[in-house]
């Protein structure tokens, strides 16, 4: 057995440098060529061959590997991205600003942008016609997945992607982004985008209201923007409209007065009347007029708590009114019923918590309806939570014979009565309601325009009387 061969070690100082050297016996190379591996695979051609490919496989990972980070590093340097969450206002604008885009490039308008989608998905909405019917409108919007579109010269890629394994945690709607890629030198472009979307949602709600509805905590747009009643259009005893009015204007003008005291900033409206009397027409109206929106917030729905609600008040739209209808019906006796007997987790106790809300400078108005106040709790419409209480009632003689003349007033379809007729009718609207009146006999403002609707106006004062009549029994 012979023990292997081992050298004396030196220390050698070469060119300043120290170097470590093992001196060997000449007779090692000569060893290692006679061991037995290199006799099993010194002159094997399979193991050489062997070698040879995993050299030329590690070679290529390198290279890979090599060209994934130049690439990322390329990217970084020459592409710019823009991430655009569901959770933010934008994304909703910018999906409609590219079916908008898309749609007008198929028809080949020139000077839109080029947009083309091979992946789309469906938002389904409802459109009310200016007659007041509604439609279904189906709108095509860029689906998940991949696509391209060219904006003043500039390709960019559109990234839609959703998050399938977890969803917003109080609305139950999946994650989205979408992802905006171009070159960094067209970074500058994407403002311009941004705010074109913006401009085209807008422009979509321009002379319309807006209607929101609680989802889960946010407040989301409910159906399409309708058209704007004029406040004109709903009739209501003249001192009455005057007064809500004049109300919130006012309101409106001192948001630094009440700052300057530390006051919240809010104010709340109670109308209450009769069914018909005009009350939703009126507030939904009046928001229209001072192009605010309305957010419908309905107590008994199911999974509202008082946390959400309490969240829901805290953070309605800027510009908006809250509208709470029927509120006798939600809260009678302090127990909240909905009319299938479903009982919401929302407390009186919660409510009346989330209508003071934590003093903070952001406006809030909110308008409450109901067709009975002695039903109500006087902790609710207590000033502070209720600032200005208004009758809305039945039909005055006065706002019957205007909501007369606004019929048939100045219409063609009636020209075989003269102006003269018509004048008459309308004195003996007048007087028909104020004599019936008299007689504790009322007439719903609703019910008159459903009069009006089917009747012309020579058959207007009967079909009244009978409709008096007919309250009475
Ligand atoms: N004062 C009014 N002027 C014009 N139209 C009215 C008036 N009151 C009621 N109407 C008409 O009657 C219909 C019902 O009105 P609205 O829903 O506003 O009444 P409401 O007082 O809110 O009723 P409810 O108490 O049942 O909620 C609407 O189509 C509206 O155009």
């Amino acid at each position: 057995m012979s023990t292997p061969p081992t050298g004396p070690s030196t220390s050698a100082a070469l060119d300043g440098q120290l170097v470590n050297t093992t001196l060997l016996p000449p007779n090692i190379e000569n060893a290692g060529a006679n061991s037995p591996l290199n006799a099993l695979f010194g002159d094997n051609p399979y193991f050489q061959a062997g070698l040879g490919l995993m050299g030329f496989g590690v070679g290529l990972t390198v290279l890979r590997q090599g060209s994934i980070l130049g690439l990322t590093a390329l990217r970084r340097r020459m592409l710019v991205s823009l991430e655009i969450n569901n959770k933010d206002r934008s994304y909703a604008w910018f999906l409609a600003w590219m079916a908008h885009q898309a749609s007008a490039s198929s028809k080949g308008l020139k000077t839109t942008p080029w947009v083309r989608s091979h992946q789309l998905s469906v938002e389904t909405a409802f459109e009310q016609r200016s007659n007041g019917s509604s439609s279904v409108l189906f709108n095509l919007v860029a689906g998940p997945g991949t696509h391209w579109f060219k904006y003043r010269g500039a390709w960019m890629q559109m990234k839609r992607e959703r998050e399938t394994r977890s969803t917003q945690l109080m609305s139950g709607v999946p994650w989205e982004t979408v992802t905006l890629t171009t070159l960094s030198r067209d970074r500058n472009l994407f403002p311009g985008l941004l705010s074109e979307a913006r401009d085209l949602a807008m422009q979509g709600q321009e002379g319309k209201l807006v209607i929101h509805s609680a989802w889960g905590i946010e407040w989301r747009p409910f159906g399409q923007p309708r058209r704007k009643r004029p406040l004109s259009s709903v009739v209501l005893a003249e001192e009455v409209s005057q007064k809500i009015k004049q109300d919130v204007q006012a309101f409106l003008k001192r948001r630094q007065w009440y700052a300057d005291r530390g006051i919240p900033y809010r104010r709340g409206y109670l109308l209450h009347g009769p069914p018909g009397s005009g009350k939703t027409s009126f507030i939904q109206a009046l928001a229209g007029s001072l192009s605010y929106d309305i957010c419908l917030l309905n107590l008994s729905e199911r999974g509202l708590t008082d946390d959400k609600l309490n969240h829901l008040l805290s953070n309605a739209p800027e510009r908006s009114f809250v509208l709470i209808e029927d509120i006798d019906a939600v809260f009678n006796k302090r127990v909240q019923t909905s009319e299938d007997g479903y009982q919401s987790s929302v407390t009186f106790s919660g409510f009346l918590n989330a209508l003071d809300g934590v003093a903070s400078g952001e406006e809030r108005i909110i308008f409450m309806t109901t067709n009975h106040i002695e039903k109500l709790d006087p902790a609710l419409i207590r000033p502070g939570r209720v600032d200005l209480i208004e009758l809305v009632d039945d039909a005055t003689p006065t706002q019957a014979r205007t909501l007369f003349e606004q019929f048939y007033g100045g219409d063609d379809h009636f020209s075989d009565v003269t102006q003269e007729q018509l004048r008459n009718i309308a004195e003996s609207v007048q007087q028909l309601v104020e004599k019936e009146m008299k007689e504790g006999r009322r007439i719903s403002m609703a019910a008159l325009q459903g009069l009006f609707i089917r009747n012309g106006p020579t058959d207007v004062v009967a079909a009244c009387q009978q409709l008096l009549v007919s309250r009475q029994e």
